[in-house]
């Protein structure tokens, strides 16, 4: 058995209109793992990340989730395994209550009552919002419907936790929030983001994409140390990397 619970090899992505969005990515993620995948717009974050739940299928190459092709068939074990918060919210909230939404996958996981009712109790505590869970999530804020696509995800407790900008229109305080729930989540993480002060806090790894192709894959603290290597992905070097380095000498 493989001991890596994520595996893409040499994979190609063409959108219908031609689009080369992935062109030959490969890499390895091992069970607990927490790794950030960075790069400038366009560079194919999402459409690398939508094939992790096969919600996009390879043009070329494969991805494995554990022991696992993710293919057709294998679907509906691969969504089990895999949570996925995608990039805009209202791709994943569809249900006239908050609470609905954050019930739909424990309720398709067969759960009983007391249970669905006991995980999304605790989804919504984790993100702040149990006192909104009676509501349209239409009328929530921006921040709000993002911070309910995460705990539709955290209810169905995935072993893998896929995340496209979690932190994006998130205030100071609900970002803060986030980064310490997601310490707290020791299963593996990937997670796609401009936010690079949540990478330090969160990532030990990051995977750089550039047009489609992985530019740099490392050890998070050494890669933001290439400042030309960031500015190519148009990325700014975080602040808080010289108080972390100094930490460490
Ligand atoms: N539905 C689509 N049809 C055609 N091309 C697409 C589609 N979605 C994305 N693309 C293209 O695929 C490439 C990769 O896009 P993708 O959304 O994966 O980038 P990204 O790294 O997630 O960007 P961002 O940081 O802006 O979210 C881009 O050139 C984009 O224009």
């Amino acid at each position: 058995m493989s001991h890596h619970i994520i595996e893409i090899h040499n994979l190609e992505y063409a959108y219908p209109d031609g689009t080369l969005a992935l062109r030959g990515a490969s890499f390895r993620i091992t069970h607990g793992e927490s790794v950030a995948l960075i790069g400038a717009n366009g560079a194919g974050k999402s459409t690398l990340l939508l094939h992790l739940n096969g919600c996009l299928t390879p043009t070329k190459g494969s991805v494995r989730i554990g022991d696992i092709p993710v293919m057709k068939s294998t679907l509906p074990t691969i969504r089990r395994t895999v949570g996925m918060v995608f990039q805009n919210p209202d791709d994943q909230l569809f249900m006239p209550t908050v609470y609905d939404d954050v019930a739909f996958g424990p309720l398709n996981l067969g759960l009983p009552v007391e249970e669905i009712e006991k995980r999304v109790k605790d989804a919504l505590s984790l993100v702040g919002l149990a006192h909104i869970k009676e509501k349209s999530p239409y009328r929530l804020s921006a921040g709000q419907k993002r911070s309910v696509a995460i705990a539709t995800v955290l209810s169905t407790s995935p072993n893998i936790l896929v995340m496209d900008e979690p932190s994006s229109n998130l205030d100071p305080k609900s970002r803060r929030n986030l980064i310490n729930l997601l310490k707290t989540f020791t299963h593996t993480k990937i997670i796609a983001t401009h936010d690079l002060d949540m990478v330090l806090d969160l990532c030990e790894r990051t995977i750089i994409l550039h047009q489609g192709q992985i530019m740099a894959d490392g050890a998070t603290v050494e890669l933001f140390q290439d400042v030309g290597l960031l500015e190519e992905s148009h990325l700014e070097q975080p602040f808080r990397l010289a108080a972390i380095i100094a930490k460490e000498f």
